[in-house]
């Protein structure tokens, strides 16, 4: 007997959503099923809304900035409730859009909980049955909170995007892309903030001259960072959230907000007696091809824990619908070398490529080139902010190897720079290019004085 469907996706995040969509493009009879919101983590509470109170928490330096170019700026004030209640309005808006965009496509649409029921079968909320000749689990990730006494007491990144009000003091603790991310954006919107992070010097896997650099940018900005500094207990005293440290001492604050990692989220998604191999943390493993160990059941994006990124799961999602359904099959897996990357961190971070560190394992020598000035829309004024600019050149081949940027529009620079990298650009290619001027930008082609490293 024919199956119900061709492709059954678990899970409407960006990574579903896309290969679903795609799928039935190809002509494939596909179903989606979500339990949450259409669009996931990234519409949800991820990318979007993230992005949207970065922008909110700039425009205090704006005034500041302003006033430098002669306007008068007195008696400005900020509505926390404003800002997330325009933003919830615009996920609104954006939930129908991806609801819509799976109608249009042809695609199946069920709202409850997926579970795999067995090979080729799942079940919705538990009761409606469904047969498909291939299943994808695009269930995505969850916020981690290590086990400590007072753990119930801290909030996590979703709780953020829609807090009643906005706290005086908070500690955030982590040291990552949220993390960071969270304490420049309540620092920017006037909150007092603490970030701890465990180990020595926080963003752990981006180059050690962007980490000290932003670390110098952040505190300037006023985030009080704590390095070297864990968490052993938190208790409530007064109203208030007291940290219990590790090294001793105690921090007094309104809120705690945890980023400590994601873990993927496979609850509820397997019947019993169905299993699929997982690894330490229970990431789904996947092959090249995206496969789990059971027969036609596939995974994708944060639930396979690799690169948690939405360019990724989208990226991802077209390979495997084109790879399963289209007339001309992709040539070889998907392509995850120099995948760019941001961090909305204040200063931003753009990167795209090694660090220096990961240059020097692969290359016996690099050359080293380094910028740090202050852009020129903040000279009329008292605004010290700084950017650095970096690039790592394999000095055998001449070719950039690493690019990476700490300071305004990082983001933005860094994808455009990001295809000359990935298209193998030598430092020749970079000193051949005329720059913008004035710009930024521009400083990435106009290094001259490197350094010479080697292993
Ligand atoms: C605060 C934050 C900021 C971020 N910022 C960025 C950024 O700026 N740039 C970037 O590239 N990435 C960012 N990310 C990461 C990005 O959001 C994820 O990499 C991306 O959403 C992963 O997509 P996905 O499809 O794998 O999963 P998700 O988008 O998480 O989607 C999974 C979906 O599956 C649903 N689901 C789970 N289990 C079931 C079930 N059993 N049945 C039915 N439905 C189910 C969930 O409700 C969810 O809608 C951010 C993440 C966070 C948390
Ligand atoms: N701009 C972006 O693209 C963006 C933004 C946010 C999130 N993301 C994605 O989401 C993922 C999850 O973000 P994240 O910031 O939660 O994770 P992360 O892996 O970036 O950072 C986790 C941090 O928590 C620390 N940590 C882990 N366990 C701990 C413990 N037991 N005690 C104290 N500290 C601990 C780690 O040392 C690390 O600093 C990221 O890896 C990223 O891929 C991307």
């Amino acid at each position: 007997m024919a199956n119900d469907f061709d492709l059954v996706v678990i899970g409407a995040g960006s990574g579903g959503v896309r290969a679903a969509r795609m799928a039935a493009g190809h002509g494939a009879r596909v179903a989606i099923i979500e339990e949450r919101f259409f669009g996931g983590t990234c519409v949800n509470v991820g990318c979007v809304p993230k992005k949207l109170f970065a922008y909110g928490a700039g425009f205090a330096n704006e005034f500041q900035l302003a006033a430098d170019y002669g306007y008068t700026v007195d008696g400005w004030s900020f509505d926390w409730a404003t800002l997330r209640d325009n933003k919830t309005r615009e996920i609104a808006r954006l939930n129908g859009i991806y609801r819509r965009l799976l109608d249009n496509a042809g695609v199946t649409v069920f709202e409850g909980h997926g579970r795999i029921e067995g090979p080729g079968r799942v079940s919705v909320d538990g009761d409606r049955q469904l047969s498909a000749g291939h299943i994808l689990i695009a269930t995505g990730g969850k916020p981690f909170v290590p086990e400590f006494p007072g753990n119930e007491r801290v909030r996590i990144s979703d709780d953020l995007f829609y807090l009643d009000k906005l706290p005086d003091t908070v500690a955030v603790v982590g040291g990552g892309y949220i993390a960071s991310e969270f304490a420049s954006i309540l620092n920017g919107l006037g909150v007092t903030v603490h970030q701890l992070y465990r180990r020595e010097l926080f963003l752990r896997g981006f180059d050690h001259d962007v980490r000290v650099f932003v670390a110098e940018q952040m505190g300037a900005h006023g985030v009080k960072l704590h390095f070297n500094t864990d968490v052993a207990s938190v208790q409530e005293r007064d109203g208030r959230q007291v940290l219990n440290l590790t090294g001793g001492g105690e921090l007094v604050v309104d809120e705690v907000f945890y980023a400590t990692g994601r873990v993927p989220r496979l609850d509820g998604l397997l019947a019993d007696g169905v299993s699929l191999d997982t690894g330490d943390n229970g990431a789904v493993r996947v092959d090249d091809q995206l496969r789990t160990s059971m027969d036609g059941v596939y995974a994708l994006g944060d639930v396979t824990d690799r690169l948690q990124l939405t360019p990724v799961a989208l990226a991802e999602g077209t390979w495997l619908a084109a790879w399963l359904f289209a007339k001309d099959k992709p040539q070889g897996p998907v392509d995850y070398r120099d995948v760019p990357t941001a961090v909305f961190c204040q200063p931003n971070i753009g990167t795209v490529g090694l660090t220096e560190e990961q240059a020097l394992e692969r290359h016996a020598t690099v050359r080293v080139y380094r910028g740090r000035f202050r852009p020129m829309r903040y000279t009329l004024g008292d605004i010290q902010e700084k950017t650095l600019v970096k690039l790592i050149v394999d000095d055998a081949s001449d070719r950039v190897v690493g690019l990476h940027m700490a300071g305004e529009e990082a983001a933005e620079i860094t994808q455009g720079f990001a295809v000359a990298i990935r298209m193998g650009a030598t430092k020749a290619d970079f000193d051949a290019t005329l720059g913008i001027h004035p710009s930024s930008a521009e400083e990435f082609v106009t290094l001259r004085q490197g350094e010479t490293v080697s292993r």
